[in-house]
């Protein structure tokens, strides 16, 4: 296949119309084959060479005509700090190249032969790599089919690239790694192959292992499955590749050449442990590791990549830097990991209610009806459900929308069930809107093109949507009238959304004048479609923006966003912790009726609230509809003379008018109680465990002119002067956030780590590397590093080498998981580096929030009015 490959990038390098080639290959040529499509991501620590490997990708499959500005160190050092350390260093959120690049040479598409000697069409989703972007890493992960893990030669498995390896594989998402970097100085493949057994807690299948020259120069890689060996031409772009076979391997390096015999015992015994059929193949070559055929190689780790869950990892070796292996990666994305047809059926639910897979909901295998009233009105039967099923065109996820400063907001989807077409509505199911999707389009490297539609398995791009946000579902359903939508339950159906974690940090916003209040409200509504996991917040009575996010480095960025990407003219406040605060006392019942002209009508509506601290105690009966909010706050909302579907319990009553059927009477009364519970009556801080109920009767609260605005009004009112009732009672109690941190540090420093976290900073130890039983790696008991094959490391030099016994370096590094007060954790990494010599990294989440003692409570608030003097 290389030398395929070789052959054809020779020949686009010579051609000089090889610009139109691609061109119309773009538009013509895309392989929709969905057995012929890979959407997948990278996963990577900062710095691990995720962009350089990406643009070495694009070069070879012809989508680029030179190797990108790494090399002169531009593209790295164009960008700020804080956004390499995003991951954006790719501008976009998917592109798509073919690999191989198509070509009158290529295979056809029934040779036999491995996958790779067949175009196939690569979407790489952008997946950033710091800690901050959990959401936006666990927004790409969600639709990814396989992942690529770079991990570097020399630094090898690094805090974040455990951290997301976990979340793959939460997500059950097939991997290989990649290391990378082995032309440096120091580089350890065999260590960092045995440290990835140890950390990532899955059996190392090494496919690919480096080959230096006797003074330690990388020349190449050997290719384990295939029994040969690449050598690139020093200082080339790299499509310059001598392949030798084993046998003219064993004249040109006779130690490489023992290496790849064992590494490929190595391999054929590890697959033979997993995969039945790699048993019967051995039994067929006579039991000689190396007389089976590398297709059949090829096939057994694609099984054992595909397993439900994944415990062989294939293993590849290079530098992209230097032009070396990336060829062979590709080949491997190709090869090993699954197309979307091969991926599990995608949760769905309905308004909240029915989950299931949607391949299974639209087979008829899952009844879909919601609970309908006696009426049976407002809901459809199974039977008209399961008809009405057959409407729905296509079902999408957004999962990125990116501002664009020359095409203007781009939504990209992916698609997974039936087609979307071009100048179809879409129905948001988030929202409760359509979208016309005037124009669609595919994103290659530095190109977009305008396609027809985007069928199941794709990623695409619909520009010049008004509101979808990034993790909304679109539907498309036959006749949609765009003011209703499609009948209920389908109108709500939707994929399963990602939870958002808690915003811990929030910064003020103020415009600089008056006239700059509309732009930094656009552009704080951008900011939000973009990131869900920022969150803004207005205070009604002084006017006060505050906006918030999971880290200093989220808001970093999204502060950068605001000022200098979307030129909104502001005065950004400094980054502070998100304190909750807690009511500690019940409220009297409070009655607010809203009346006030709003948009030129006047409209009225009313309600009772009361609120007392969340014991977790709920009932979901009857007439009591129960909404559990974000900060662990329920709602429970009572329609005393309605029954659960919104209808008259008393039939001489009439029911609910057209325009404010139950679920916007509800809809409404969540939004006013959560804009209430945004700032807390004591000190101004979101709201944190209470109950709020709700009462709302028809008889008293509805009128003529009642709206949602006015329902979402009242609710409000009265969730506030509820609160304000409570704090009379009783003072509120402050809730701090307390992290999740996981800490890698080497053995001579773990003790002063400890010492320092539970003593200094008032943490709590929870389990030290020792004990193995950690969230999320309780895979890593069943790896034995002894057990596992990697080459030596001749020229690793300092501490540790992989032929010394079962992977010293892996054991010498420690993770220490430790629940910590946020509030300690402020600039810990500055102090972490120097407990330990630079060496230590972390990771953190947000746990939970904890009531602070009183003295704590005491000091925080003395230190905040100490800011505000
Ligand atoms: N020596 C060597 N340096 C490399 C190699 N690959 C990448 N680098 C260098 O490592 C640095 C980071 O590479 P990038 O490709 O920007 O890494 P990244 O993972 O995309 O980083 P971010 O986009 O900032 O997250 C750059 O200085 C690269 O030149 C390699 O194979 N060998």
């Amino acid at each position: 296949m290389i030398l395929g490959l070789l052959r054809q990038t020779h020949s686009l390098r010579k051609s000089s119309y090889a610009k139109t080639l691609c061109r119309t290959y773009h538009a013509t040529r895309v392989n929709n084959n969905l057995q012929r499509t890979r959407n997948i991501g990278i996963i990577a620590h900062i710095d691990a060479g995720k962009t350089t490997t990406t643009e070495r990708a694009l070069y070879y499959a012809g989508f680029t005509r030179r190797i990108g500005d790494v090399d002169d160190g531009s593209t790295v050092t164009d960008f700020l700090p804080a956004e390499r350390a995003r991951g954006i260093t790719i501008q976009s959120a998917a592109i798509t190249f073919s690999w191989p690049p198509s070509s009158a040479d290529a295979a056809s598409p029934d040779s036999s032969g491995p996958r790779s000697s067949t175009p196939h069409n690569i979407n790489l989703i952008d997946t950033p790599g710091h800690a901050d972007f959990t959401f936006e890493v666990l927004r790409s992960l969600r639709v990814l089919d396989g992942a690529v893990c770079i991990l570097d030669g020399v630094a090898g498995v690094e805090a974040q690239t455990e951290k997301v390896w976990s979340q793959a594989s939460a997500y059950a998402i097939p991997r290989i790694v990649y290391v990378n970097k082995l032309d440096r100085e120091g580089a350890a493949f065999g260590r960092t192959v045995k440290e990835a057994a140890a950390r990532l807690g899955a059996w190392p299948a090494v496919c690919g292992i480096p080959w230096w020259s006797a003074d330690g120069k990388l020349r190449g890689v050997g290719d384990v499955i295939g029994l040969r060996a690449l050598k690139y031409a020093e200082g080339g772009d790299g499509k310059d590749i001598s392949v030798f076979s084993l046998q003219q391997l064993e004249a040109e390096d006779g130690r490489l050449a023992q290496e790849l015999k064992e590494a490929r015992v190595a391999l054929v015994e590890l697959l033979s442990e997993h995969d039945g059929v790699m048993v019967e193949r051995f039994l067929e070559a006579d039991e000689d590791h190396l007389a089976i055929v590398s297709d059949d190689i090829t096939e057994s780790l694609r099984r054992c990549v595909l397993q439900k869950t994944q415990h062989v990892v294939p293993v590849l070796a290079g530098a992209s830097f230097r032009n070396i292996g990336v060829q062979p990666l590709l080949d491997a994305v190709v090869d090993l990991l699954p197309s979307p047809g091969q991926r599990p059926d995608p949760e769905i639910s309905f308004g909240g209610n029915v989950q299931g897979g949607l391949a299974d909901v639209l087979a008829g295998k899952i009844a879909i009806a919601t609970s309908t009233s006696a009426k049976g009105g407002k809901g459809l039967s199974n039977d008209k459900a399961s008809f009405a099923l057959q409407n729905l065109e296509a079902c999408a996820l957004a999962f990125k929308v990116v501002a664009d400063s020359k095409q203007g907001v781009l939504v990209y989807i992916r698609v997974y069930s039936g087609s979307i077409k071009r100048n179809s509505v879409l129905w948001n199911t988030n929202l409760q809107i359509a979208e016309r999707a005037q124009k669609l389009l595919k994103m290659y490297a530095n190109d977009s093109v305008d396609v027809d539609s985007i069928p199941a398995g794709q990623i695409g791009v619909i520009p010049g949507l008004k509101a979808t946000r990034t993790g909304d579902t679109l539907i498309s359903y036959a006749g949609t009238n765009p003011k209703v939508g499609p009948p209920a339950p389908i109108n709500s159906l939707q994929l399963r959304p990602i939870d958002v974690p808690p915003a811990v940090f929030f910064v003020s916003v103020e415009p600089n004048s008056l006239s700059e209040e509309k732009h930094i409200k656009e552009s704080l509504n951008l900011l939000l479609r973009e990131d869900p996991s920022l969150h803004v917040t207005i205070d009604e009575e002084s006017g006060q923006t505050h906006l918030s996010g999971m880290g200093e480095l989220h808001l970093e960025i999204a502060r950068d966003r605001l000022i200098n990407d979307l030129k909104a003219k502001a005065r950004i406040g400094n980054i502070e912790i998100g304190y909750r605060e807690s009511p500690t006392a019940a409220s009297e019942v409070i009655t607010e009726i809203f009346e006030r002209e709003m948009g030129g009508k006047s409209s009225k509506a009313a309600c009772t609230v009361v609120i007392k601290p969340n014991t977790g105690e709920a009932e979901d009966t009857g007439e009591v509809h129960v909404f559990e909010l974000a900060d662990n706050n329920r709602l429970s909302i009572v329609g005393p003379t309605l029954d659960f579907g919104g209808f008259s319990a008393d039939p001489e009553q009439s029911s609910l008018p057209d325009h404010l059927p139950i679920h916007t009477i509800h809809q409404a009364m969540q939004n006013g109680v959560s804009a209430a519970l945004a700032r807390g009556p004591a000190h101004s801080y979101a709201v944190h465990s209470v109950d709020i109920t709700v009462t709302f009767d028809p008889a008293k609260h509805l009128f003529a002119n009642t709206t949602p605005a006015a329902l979402s009004s009242a609710a409000r009112l009265a969730t506030q002067r509820a609160m304000r009732d409570s704090v009379q009672a009783s003072p509120t109690v402050l809730m701090e956030p307390v992290m999740l941190v996981t800490i890698s540090v080497d053995e001579t420093s773990m003790g002063s780590v400890v010492h320092d976290i539970s003593s200094a900073r008032g943490g709590t130890v929870v389990s030290l590397s020792a004990e193995d039983d950690q969230q999320g790696v309780s895979d890593r008991s069943a790896i034995d590093v002894s057990k596992i094959y990697a080459p030596p490391d001749p020229f690793a030099g300092g501490h540790a080498t992989a032929d010394t016994s079962a992977g010293n370096s892996a054991q010498a590094m420690k993770q220490i998981v430790a629940r910590v007060p946020l509030k300690e954790m402020v600039g810990y990494l500055k102090h972490l580096r120097s407990l330990t010599g630079g060496r230590g990294t972390f990771t953190m989440v947000v746990d939970r929030f904890e009531k602070m003692a009183t003295q704590r409570q005491r000091a925080v608030l003395n230190e905040m009015r100490g800011d505000f003097s």
